[in-house]
């Protein structure tokens, strides 16, 4: 048996599927552990779901992994498993995926700084997956190589050029292994040749990101050299006036020792207090994104004043739409105006009706269609992959009003479909 397991270090989740390679994979079981660094870890194997707060960090949530995996009945000895295909957010330099040696390892350290809450994750099971795996090859794929493509005028910045070509200071955007699932998955879905494909395309999760694809290659995205920018996320600030730290503390440039991190990280006060101290969990005091909405939607009940959470969760919901909105409107004229469709995906856009239900009323003024109430509440109970949240037929009236979309993405099997088809891995071995 030829076995891939897709392991994907989020920053507050480890997702992990397991495949046979058959034409070109098969999915076999998956696990994650998510809140990972919240008090309330959570781990789900196969249909089952239980507390786990014991789990602290990456590294942890994959051994626990690798013992339940070790009961499982039928088992899948370890030695089968023949490529294992790590989510790496931030590759610098590396435009393709790439098979970990010791040199590898070292440049995707030397990056751990500019993706805090990722790469130092993702190494940490690297690691784990080269002690506890010894037979299993290691691949790096990477988050920022689906923006290889973002033209020069758009990923610099309007700095000094001498010291930017020197540091790679540059547009790198991340959640590209999401972004190249959704566009292939929308190129089905529409029955429409990937590559003619003009999409905007909103990854909203713990980290969120927007992607204006164009002719089916990134023209641009909201996170930049780091995933910091752009929108807000769970624990990120998203883009602030560059200048905001300094008021914020006179201690920014300080450098910081984070607990919460594997491997020995070189980042700032300013950087930790905008990756971890901010976003939801300062606006709301928490991380979900699920509460936030139910909070911030909850009818007043009669007679009651709105409460000091109900206050904050509603300011969070309504920062994020407009800064969604800030994405879409510029991306749609950069798409000059020709968007095949909107998409929405990630933990909060598969699951925030209200989300998508006020973000669309917003766009309705660009051409894009009215959402089906029944079509947008039914997602989550659906089986499937991409699902059409418009007003039925609406898409042909005479205005050809642009599709809205909800695509449930999956980075592991985006690497593991990779990996499969990858000549360079099998030779001429045949699909088994
Ligand atoms: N029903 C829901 N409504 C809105 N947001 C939700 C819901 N369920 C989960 N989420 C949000 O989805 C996020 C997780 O998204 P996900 O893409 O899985 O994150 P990551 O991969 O970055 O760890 C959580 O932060 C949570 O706030
Ligand atoms: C790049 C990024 O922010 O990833 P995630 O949303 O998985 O944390
Ligand atoms: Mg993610």
């Amino acid at each position: 048996m030829s076995l891939i397991l897709s392991l994907n270090a989020g920053s507050s989740s480890l997702k992990i599927s397991l495949y046979r390679r058959a034409d070109p994979v098969e999915l076999i079981l998956t696990s994650s552990i998510t809140n990972i660094s919240t008090p309330s870890a959570k781990f789900s194997f196969d249909a089952t779901t239980e507390p786990a707060p014991g789990i602290t960090n990456h590294a942890d949530a994959f051994a626990h992994f690798l013992s339940r995996l070790a009961s499982h009945s039928p088992p899948y000895p370890p030695a089968e498993i023949r490529y294992i295909c790590h989510r790496v957010v931030h590759g610098g330099a590396f435009t393709t995926r790439t098979p970990i040696d010791a040199s590898a390892y070292d440049r995707i350290a030397a990056l751990s700084d500019l993706a805090p809450l990722h790469n130092g994750a993702a190494l940490s099971v690297i690691k784990a997956c080269i002690h506890r795996l010894p037979t299993a090859h290691s691949v790096a794929y990477f988050d920022s190589a689906f923006h290889a493509s973002i033209p020069r005028h758009i990923s610099t910045y309007a700095i000094d050029q001498d010291v930017a070509a020197q540091r790679g200071l540059k547009k790198y955007g991340f959640h590209g292994l999401s972004f190249s699932f959704i566009l292939r998955a929308t190129s089905t879905h529409l029955s429409l040749p990937a590559s003619s494909l003009n999409l905007i395309v909103l990854h909203l999760g713990s980290g969120a990101s927007a992607c204006a694809i164009s002719s089916g290659s990134s023209l641009d995205t909201s996170m930049g050299l780091t995933p910091l920018s752009g929108l807000p996320g769970a624990t990120r600030s998203g883009t602030v006036d560059p200048s905001l730290i300094f008021h914020y503390t006179n201690t920014a440039g300080r450098m910081t020792h984070d607990p919460a991190s594997a491997v020995a990280l070189r980042v700032t006060r300013a950087e930790e207090i905008l990756n971890r101290g901010a976003g939801w969990n300062a606006l709301a005091g928490t991380t979900d994104f699920g509460r936030i909405v139910t909070v911030a939607t909850r009818k007043r009940e009669e007679g009651k004043e709105e409460t000091e959470e109900g206050r904050r969760c509603k300011l969070a919901f309504d920062l994020f739409v407009d800064r969604v909105l800030d994405f879409v409107g510029a991306y749609h004229l950069k798409l000059g105006g020709e968007v095949d469709a909107l998409v929405f995906a990630g933990g909060i856009g598969e699951r925030s009706v209200e989300l998508r239900r006020v973000v669309a009323q917003k766009i309705e003024c660009l051409g894009y269609v009215r959402v089906d109430e029944r079509r947008n509440g039914e997602v989550d109970g659906r089986k499937g992959v991409v699902f059409d949240i418009g007003v039925e037929g609406e898409h042909m009236n005479a205005r050809r009003a642009k599709k809205i979309l909800v695509c449930r993405t999956d980075e592991q099997v985006e690497m593991a479909r990779s990996c499969a088809l990858d000549d360079e891995f099998w030779g001429s071995e045949s699909h088994q």
